[in-house]
């Protein structure tokens, strides 16, 4: 079930908060909004799910105008990063209220439960109050929540936002999977951008209520249409007065072809990279490699180097 947005705005008083989005999401698809804080991202998907209006636009869901109809007669599915489950019901009853509510039979509301609570591994916590669950598994009841009426989309606004960092990154590499098996056109707003990269199939980058490029991850990456998408989808630094990838800077004992000389003013050892700051004339740029290529050219802080911007 593709979304279509078409010229949508939206103002909050004077403030600005979309001004004429135009997006396509096809179906099947899993798409990222991805942009800083304030930049729009809740108020589309908002006004896609029918929680919020357009003050002008179109929103259509599966080639079907959707503008003016309230949320639940959307056929979408949400999840929050703050879930509000019914705290006094099992986690098989919230999971399975959807269905309760649209008077299914009982057999097949158990099924269907089972089924979910498989896909999202509760199976085992069926029993169990919401408060008896960590984040990561509340996040993925909603999940199923959302899921067990079979909606045409799926919103997801910061659903993992609210989580710390090893569980967020397990439950993306869950989305992944799950949304494989699923195939529902989901929409999932973000403002990290790794999460973005790993998770999508197409990210939709806005800030000050515009799209600012659509594209496959490597795409963005590689080709960002502008200077603020590179910045804002991976590390930059500045060289010779343009913006490139700290880990696109070649490093060199020898003076090479266009190679800079640049005094080592630091050197910070992460993980298994290596970031360098250097200093070069009116530059400071940084570069970043694997440690084992910094041991190889033996960096030294106060040594020097030969520095090469990308091509
Ligand atoms: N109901 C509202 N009334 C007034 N201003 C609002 C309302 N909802 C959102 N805004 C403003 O519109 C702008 C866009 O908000 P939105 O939540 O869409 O941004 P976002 O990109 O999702 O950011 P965040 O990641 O912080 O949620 C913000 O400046 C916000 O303060």
């Amino acid at each position: 079930m593709s979304i279509e947005a078409l010229g949508i705005s939206k103002r909050f008083g004077d403030f600005v908060a979309l001004e004429g989005v135009n997006l396509t999401v096809p179906s099947g698809q899993l798409t990222a909004l991805l942009g800083p804080s304030g930049g729009g991202k809740s108020t589309l998907l908002r006004i896609i799910g029918g929680l919020e209006y357009a003050d002008a636009g179109e929103v259509r869901i599966d080639g079907v105008t959707a503008t003016d109809l309230p949320a639940q007669r959307r056929n979408v599915g949400f999840v929050f990063q703050h879930y509000a489950a019914f705290k006094h019901l099992s986690v098989y009853r919230n999971v399975a209220f959807g269905l309760e509510v649209r008077k299914r039979p009982k057999a097949e509301i158990r099924t269907r439960v089972h089924e979910l609570l498989e896909l999202v591994h509760l199976e085992q916590f069926a029993d169990r109050l919401p408060a008896q669950l960590s984040g990561g598994q509340r996040q993925r009841m909603a999940l199923a929540r959302a899921l067990a009426v079979e909606p045409k989309v799926l919103l997801l606004d910061e659903p993992f936002g609210a989580l710390d960092a090893k569980v967020r990154q397990e439950l993306r590499d869950w989305l992944r999977r799950l949304h494989d098996q699923v195939h529902v056109t989901t929409v999932f707003v973000t403002h990290d951008q790794d999460e973005a990269l790993e998770v999508s199939d197409e990210i939709v980058v806005i800030n000050h209520g515009r799209i600012e490029q659509v594209g496959t991850p490597d795409e963005l990456y590689d080709q960002p249409a502008n200077d603020f998408v590179m910045g804002f989808l991976g590390p930059v630094t500045e060289f010779d007065g343009r913006l490139v990838r700290p880990h696109d800077l070649e490093l060199s004992n020898e003076p090479t072809d266009g190679a800079v000389r640049a005094k080592i003013e630091r050197l910070q050892r992460v993980g298994f990279q290596a970031r360098v700051e250097l200093a070069i004339p009116d530059d400071a740029p940084w570069a970043q490699l694997s440690r084992g290529q910094a041991d190889a050219l033996g960096l030294e802080p106060g040594g020097f180097v030969w520095v090469r911007p990308p091509r």
